[in-house]
């Protein structure tokens, strides 16, 4: 999907929802638990539910790959279910040697047709350059995660002051642009979200952390806005959870619409829209 595109879904949904089909067999509705693959059911009905909210998607590998081969089919009728026009992100979090990567990237650009991957940085740029190479393909690079780790390594200064993360986002927005680069950037670091911000005002982030982890989305919308909105932010659990027994996807439609009209207030605020 080309960076235009994705702009335009935003004003038209009104929306800068990731859904995260983060599927977790002992939290879905146990009357899916009787399908032949439960995973690829429950799927379906959470992106009807969902799908006039969501411009994006974005399935985590690791609730797949965990169920073998049958994971990974559910993971690709899931993919290819997704309406055309949604933006889809695996959420892989790759990167090895070049020639790995470039291996890893024909797995979620080729055979699995996601439009984005997650990408971790630390080998540095020709354990991403790979996945840069495909046109209309995008990274999306963890700079500043969500997670209490977080402070292990990511802000740690340099001699001149400055953060590992803020050196992340510098030196690999060159790399490339917005047309095909993102960030991860968990909304539970607002103080920080500024900063990325300032490093790189153009690319988009993509932001875990409202909902389930307790990071607020008009935190997110005032750090990490740009002029393009410059947001995707995800939740995972907040949504797909959100309703139980047969008819659980009204209340997840309804979680969506909920988190769908907050966002709208915000691009309107904004005169995005
Ligand atoms: O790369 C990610 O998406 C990610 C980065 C990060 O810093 N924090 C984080 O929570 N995530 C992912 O975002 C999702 C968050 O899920 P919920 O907390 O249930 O909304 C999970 O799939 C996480 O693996």
């Amino acid at each position: 999907m080309k960076l235009e595109n994705l702009i335009q879904n935003i004003k038209q949904k009104q929306s800068f929802l990731c859904v995260g089909l983060d599927v977790d067999l002992e939290k879905i509705p146990a009357h899916l638990l009787e399908f032949e693959d439960p995973i690829f059911e429950f799927n379906k009905r959470i992106i009807d539910a969902t799908k006039d909210y969501a411009v994006a998607y974005k399935p985590n590998i690791a609730f797949y790959e965990c169920h073998g081969s049958k994971g990974w089919d559910a993971l690709k009728k899931t993919v290819d279910y997704i309406p055309e026009d949604i933006f889809t992100i695996a959420d892989a979090k790759r990167g090895d040697i070049g020639n790995t990567s470039h291996y890893y990237a024909k797995t979620f650009f080729e055979y699995l047709n996601f439009d984005a991957v997650t990408v971790a940085p630390y080998m540095g740029v020709d354990s991403v350059t790979p996945f840069l190479e495909y046109k209309d393909k995008w990274v999306i690079l963890l700079a500043l995660t969500s997670n209490k780790g977080a402070l292990d390594f990511q802000f740690t200064t340099d001699i001149k002051g400055e953060q590992l993360f803020e050196k992340v986002v510098r030196k690999s927005s060159e790399w490339g642009d917005a047309s095909k680069l993102m960030y991860v950037v968990g909304a539970t670091r607002k103080e920080s979200i500024e900063k990325v911000r300032a490093a790189s005002p153009n690319h988009f982030f993509l932001v875990p952390g409202v909902g389930a982890q307790g990071g607020s989305l008009e935190d997110v919308a005032n750090y990490g806005w740009n002029d393009n909105c410059g947001l995707l932010v995800n939740s995972s659990r907040g949504i797909i959870y959100a309703g139980q027994g047969v008819n659980f996807d009204k209340e997840v439609k309804l979680a969506a619409k909920n988190i769908q009209s907050e966002m709208a207030a915000i691009l309107k605020s904004k005169h995005f829209i």
